[in-house]
C-alpha cells in the first residue's frame, strides 16, 4: 500500500505527516512506531496525521504520535509545519488546526516564519494531570518544578545548568504523572531569554519542543522569572513566546521547513 508523506521540521523537530484526507490509513501504534524508528523506518519525532476537520470554522484535523506509538494532544513544532503545508497546499496563510486540545488558528507572517494560537494555559492539578491535589507551580519533587498543560502535561525545572538532563526518563516516569509528562530544563538568561532543553514524553530528548517553551514560558512567568514575551533557545534554533495579558492564549512564532517527499509501503510495516 503505497502512501505519500511530507517529512518536515520545526528547528530540528522532525515529523513524518501523513495524509488521511482523502481516507483513513492502517495506522496502528506498532506501524506508526515501526514508521518513526530511525534505523529501521522514516525516523521521526513525531508521526503526524491530516484527516478533514469536522468542527466549525477549522481547516484539517490533526492528530500527533510519538514515537513510542502514544498519542498526544499537542504538539507546537508539527502545528507549525502544518499551518505551513496547508499554505502550501492551498495558499490559505490562516489555517485553523483542529486537535484533541482545541482549535489552533494559524498565521503566516511576513518573513515566512508562523504563528500558532496555542490557546490558554491549564494549571489545575487534574488538567496537567497529576496523581494528587497539589500546587501546580511547585510539585513535590526534588528540583521544584513547576507545571502546565498546553494540552500536553509539562513540568519545567529552573536550572544553572543541564546536568538534570540525565534524569529526563525517570521524571517522564515519576509516579505524580499519571500520563507521563515531557520534562523541560530552562535557564533563565534573562527576563525576556531563556536556554531550554526538552526531555520529550515518548521520544526522550529532542532538538526543540514548541509547546514545552510555551509551558516554560507560562511557568517562568507564573514564577516571576520572565516577562510575557520571551525568547526560548532551544538546540535546534530559537522560538518566540507571547503569553497574552488580555486574552490568556499564548502565541508561539518559529520556522517550518520541508526536508524531503516521499513514497513508504506501509504494509512493508508490522501492525
Ligand atoms: N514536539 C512537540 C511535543 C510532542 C508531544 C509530546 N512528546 C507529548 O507526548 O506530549 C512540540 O513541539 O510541542
Amino acid at each position: 500500500m503505497l502512501t505519500s508523506f511530507h517529512k518536515m521540521h520545526g528547528l530540528g523537530n522532525d515529523f513524518v505527516i501523513l495524509d488521511e484526507r482523502a481516507g483513513h490509513l492502517p495506522l496502528t501504534p506498532v506501524r506508526i512506531a515501526a514508521l518513526a524508528h530511525r534505523r529501521r523506518g522514516i525516523g521521526c519525532d513525531q508521526l503526524v496525521t491530516l484527516r478533514p476537520a469536522c468542527a466549525e470554522g477549522a481547516d484539517v484535523f490533526v492528530r500527533f504520535f510519538n514515537p513510542d506509538g502514544s498519542e498526544a494532544g499537542a504538539c507546537g513544532n508539527a502545528s507549525r509545519c502544518v499551518a505551513d503545508l496547508v499554505w502550501r497546499q492551498t495558499g490559505n496563510a490562516t489555517p485553523v488546526l483542529q486537535t484533541r486540545a482545541g482549535l489552533l488558528p494559524t498565521r503566516r507572517e511576513p518573513d515566512g516564519l508562523v504563528t500558532v494560537d496555542m490557546g490558554e494555559p491549564r494549571t489545575d492539578w487534574q488538567d496537567v494531570p497529576l496523581a494528587k491535589p497539589v500546587d501546580t507551580l511547585h510539585l513535590p519533587l526534588p528540583g521544584d518544578p513547576a507545571a502546565a498543560s498546553m494540552g500536553n502535561p509539562h513540568a519545567t525545572f529552573f536550572v544553572p545548568d543541564f546536568a538534570l538532563l540525565a534524569q529526563g526518563d525517570a521524571l517522564e516516569h515519576d509516579p505524580i504523572f499519571p500520563d507521563r509528562a515531557n520534562i523541560g530544563f530552562a535557564r533563565m538568561d534573562a527576563p525576556d531569554r531563556m536556554r531550554l532543553k526538552v526531555h520529550e514524553r515518548g521520544a526522550g530528548v529532542t532538538e526543540a519542543c514548541g509547546s514545552g517553551a510555551c509551558a516554560a514560558v507560562v511557568n517562568a512567568v507564573r514564577r516571576g522569572l520572565a516577562a510575557r514575551t520571551c525568547t526560548v533557545e532551544l538546540d535546534g534554533g530559537t522560538l518566540r513566546i507571547a503569553w497574552s495579558a488580555q486574552t490568556n492564549h499564548v502565541l508561539m512564532t518559529g520556522s517550518a521547513t520541508t526536508a524531503f517527499e516521499g513514497t513508504v509501503d506501509l504494509a512493508a510495516y508490522p501492525s
